[in-house]
């Protein structure tokens, strides 16, 4: 790369000032949007007060030029770098045939005194939210629980005719679901940057439904969100129950479905089981594939966290860890991969700190809180509120002899998960439940086991139910 930039007033300008302006831009924005957004920066060059900075897609360029554009002049200014006017430019890969350069994206410095035009809500929800740089296939690893969502994820990432749409991808927190979906933009971005590929939560959909409604811009929105090529919306759920955004997202989908346009779903369960969703999303929402992300076995969890100490080898090499250490954490830590990583985090940093190999006992010890927490087991008492909630039933009916089917299941059900997620005996389950005998409970246990085999609606609620209580 060139090593020195030209100054339009004649002084010139090493690579180092760059260096410099990154770093305090990283203090100026914050170290999650630098590393997703300045680091990737390749410096071009720097002429007539112009400097050009190499992106991965024109997405890229423009969120960069709008968002980080003025505080990156400002930094420049701070060094008395002479540049003016930021350009943002597509580079073709090294591997790609020669293809013509995009225009490129330019932030030019707002004249003073006149203000510069701020994008309105509308043009920023057309860019939907910033990228995990860490979101990518490569770094997702594969295994049985999660196999079939990474397979579909990445069918829809190859692009081309519409295969599953939507996809849906629902499961418990924490094991991937926002991963995969950005991995499927970057992919998709890589292959056709001139694709508009739009990622944002929700929440995000329904703060910017309600800004263009303020602002009175709803016919931008609509246009905006309608002109997308990939539409991702995360954590779907959060829109259960809130009217008018629901409306708008129908809509908005409806529009993309029809002129078959990808879209990518996520939730933390099953439309079926979203309440407060309206019935046609809901059907709608099921029309493509459904796909579910199991919680994680003990190989994926092992999987996961061999990637991650090569991942953190490649980049600071020394790091030792005795054998049987990560096998440890596989198998104590059985929550989302979330706080496996946080646990391996923490191992990262006691080992810079001691520089010397972890053994079994630092990690047990510098990580007790975590464990302890994943020991957790449910209670008794909140399992019983749930089920209650769940099947709709009353405590005393549960804690009643009552014998009628639809307070017989739901108690059952209570028995097999108090069996399966507490440590407490079968006599103790059945004095719990209204002074019950242990058999009782042996029965309840395998009646439900049974009924899992051949009902699909009794799997999935114990399913359901169990996630809901680990969560
Ligand atoms: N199979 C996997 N391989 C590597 N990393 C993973 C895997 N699954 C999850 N992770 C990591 O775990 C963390 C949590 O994942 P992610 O945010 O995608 O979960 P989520 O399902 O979207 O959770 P939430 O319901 O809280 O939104 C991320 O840092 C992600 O990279």
């Amino acid at each position: 790369m060139a090593a020195v930039l030209n100054l339009h007033n004649g002084k010139n300008m090493t690579n180092d000032t760059w260096g410099q302006a990154r770093e305090s831009l990283q203090t100026a924005i914050g170290k999650n949007n630098y590393q997703t957004w300045i680091e990737p920066l390749t410096f071009v060059s720097c002429e007539d007060g112009v400097a050009e900075f190499g992106v991965q897609t024109s997405f890229q360029g423009d969120w960069v030029s709008r968002n980080f554009g003025e505080e990156m002049l400002r930094q420049f200014d701070k060094l008395d770098a002479g540049v003016d006017r930021l350009r943002f430019s597509v580079q073709p890969k090294r591997s790609a045939p020669a293809k013509q350069a995009q225009a490129p994206e330019e932030f030019a410095r707002p004249q003073a005194p006149k203000p510069q035009k701020k994008a309105t809500a509308t043009e920023e929800a057309l860019l939907g939210a910033p990228l995990d740089k860490r979101f990518t296939f490569d770094r997702f690893v594969v295994g049985k629980p999660n196999e079939l969502a990474h397979a579909a994820a990445r069918r829809v990432a190859e692009g081309g005719p519409v295969s599953f749409n939507p996809l849906f991808l629902y499961g418990g927190v924490g094991l991937g679901k926002t991963h995969l979906m950005h991995a499927i933009a970057w992919e998709l971005q890589q292959r056709s940057p001139e694709l508009r590929v739009v990622y944002l939560s929700a929440e995000q959909f329904m703060y910017r439904f309600i800004q263009a409604l303020r602002d009175r811009q709803m016919m931008d929105f609509k246009s905006l969100f309608r002109s997308v090529d990939v539409l991702m919306v995360d954590d779907v759920q959060f829109i259960a129950g809130k009217d008018s955004t629901q409306d708008e997202f129908f809509h908005t989908f409806n529009a993309l479905i029809d002129q078959q346009k990808q879209i990518i779903i996520s939730a933390d369960r099953a439309p079926g089981e979203i309440d407060g969703l309206e019935e046609r999303i809901r059907s709608r929402l099921q029309w493509g594939l459904v796909v579910d992300l199991h919680p994680t076995d003990y190989e994926l969890r092992l999987g996961i966290l061999q990637q991650k100490v090569e991942q953190y080898r490649s980049q600071y090499q020394e790091l030792k860890i005795s054998d049987g250490v990560l096998e440890f954490l596989a198998h104590r830590i059985s929550n989302n991969v979330r706080v496996l990583e946080g646990a391996l985090t923490r191992l990262f940093a006691l080992a810079s700190l001691v520089g010397r190999e972890i053994t079994l006992e630092m990690a047990q010890e510098s990580l007790a809180d975590i464990l302890r927490q994943s020991d957790r087991k449910v209670t008794m008492d909140e399992i019983m509120r749930k089920i209650c909630d769940y099947y709709n039933v009353r405590m005393s009916d549960l804690l009643s002899p009552k014998r009628s089917r639809n307070i017989a299941r739901p108690r059952q059900m209570a028995m097999w998960l108090a069996k399966h997620l507490t440590q407490r005996s079968y006599p103790e389950i059945g004095k719990r439940f209204g002074n019950r005998d242990h058999t009782t409970v042996i029965h309840a246990v395998r009646k439900i086991e049974e009924l899992k085999a051949q009902d699909s609606q009794v799997a999935e609620d114990a399913e359901l139910l169990r996630r809901m209580l680990e969560a």
